[in-house]
């Protein structure tokens, strides 16, 4: 029997696959100040949310998802049907664009609203899926599909599945897995990821895959003054601050990285690196100058950073 919640998604479903962006709701916050305290796992998720750049169109679609169950709630109260949904998703974009960061919300929000029984993340690729004689492929997907059972199976880099073409075995884990989409009785959420560009093409190669997947998310890359954003946040969320001429510094090589990788930068997670390995090289310093006050000890200066050295991958 066909899925009705299929065809209620149809929308969207042509949407995907006329690979029109979806525009979602602006991410101003629908419930007033005093409606707030009704809706306590919204205001967790707009907050935990908050601290992160851009990603509007996931701020809107866990807006999206919170009306609508909350919504199926009151119409079960007035006995009306509130059924469930596919929310099987794609996520394209660019390394360290945020797209396990995301899934990791995703699944928790999902757990919070008592979609997802379990609401962990699971994070495979390739090589966890695809097996090295005939029906060890099936197997091995069968056995991932079976531990992601009530939480969100995240699928990095899901075109290498079907690398090799008909004879490969790749083949075999999307057969599984669409299976697999179909069994779960919808406590479970697959999100497939990779660049957008092969993403496209190995959905073209799967005529039966777009359909199945009714949420389809774009994470464009970060532009300077965002990851700029970025590293004052991270620094902040350890407890450090840059100087000014850090700042200045940080922003010139950012710039220069970015545009000189395009599309291999990996955004956020370079931004982190950066971070990271300056805190080290602040430690060495505090250490060897001896100076552990306060206002020392939290402050990035420019030689922290060594740019001249390093490129941070
Ligand atoms: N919008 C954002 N705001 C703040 N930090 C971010 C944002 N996006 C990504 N990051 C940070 O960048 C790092 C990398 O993010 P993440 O691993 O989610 O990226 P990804 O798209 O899954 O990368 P890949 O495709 O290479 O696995 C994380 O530390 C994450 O917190």
């Amino acid at each position: 029997m066909s899925n009705p919640l299929e065809t209620k998604n149809s929308a969207r479903i042509n949407v995907v696959l006329n690979k029109v962006p979806v525009k979602r709701a602006s991410t101003d916050w629908f419930v007033s100040p005093e409606e707030k305290e009704k809706h306590e796992v919204l205001t967790k998720f707009e907050q935990k949310l908050s601290a992160y750049i851009g990603l509007d169109e996931i701020k809107a679609l866990i807006q999206e998802l919170y009306a609508w169950i909350y919504v199926n709630e009151r119409r079960k109260e007035r006995g009306l049907k509130a059924t469930k949904q596919v929310l099987h998703m794609i996520f394209k974009g660019n390394p360290g664009t945020g797209k396990t960061t995301v899934a990791r919300i995703v699944a928790s929000f999902l757990h919070e609203m008592n979609v997802l029984s379990k609401g962990h993340l699971l994070e495979m690729e390739r090589a966890d899926l695809v097996g090295e004689y005939i029906g060890h492929t099936a197997q091995k997907t069968r056995e991932v599909l079976k531990q992601a059972s009530g939480g969100v199976l995240f699928i990095d880099e899901a075109y290498s599945l079907s690398r090799g073409g008909e004879k490969d075995f790749g083949k075999e884990a999307i057969d599984t897995l669409v299976k697999g989409m179909e069994n779960n009785s919808n406590d479970f959420v697959l999100i497939i990821a990779g660049y957008s560009k092969e993403m496209d093409y190995f959905l073209s190669l799967n005529p039966g895959l777009p359909s199945r997947f009714p949420i389809s998310i774009t994470f464009p890359n970060y532009n300077v003054d965002e990851l700029m954003e970025m590293l004052i946040g991270m620094a902040k969320e350890r407890d450090y601050m840059l100087s000014e001429e850090a700042l200045q510094e940080c922003r010139e090589h950012i710039r220069k990285v970015a545009s000189e990788q395009e599309r291999t930068f990996s955004n956020g997670r370079y931004i982190r690196n950066m971070v990271e390995e300056a805190i080290r090289q602040q430690a060495v310093r505090i250490l060897k100058q001896n100076d552990y006050r306060k206002t020392a000890m939290e402050l990035l200066k420019k030689e922290d950073f060594q740019f001249k050295h390093k490129r941070f991958m």
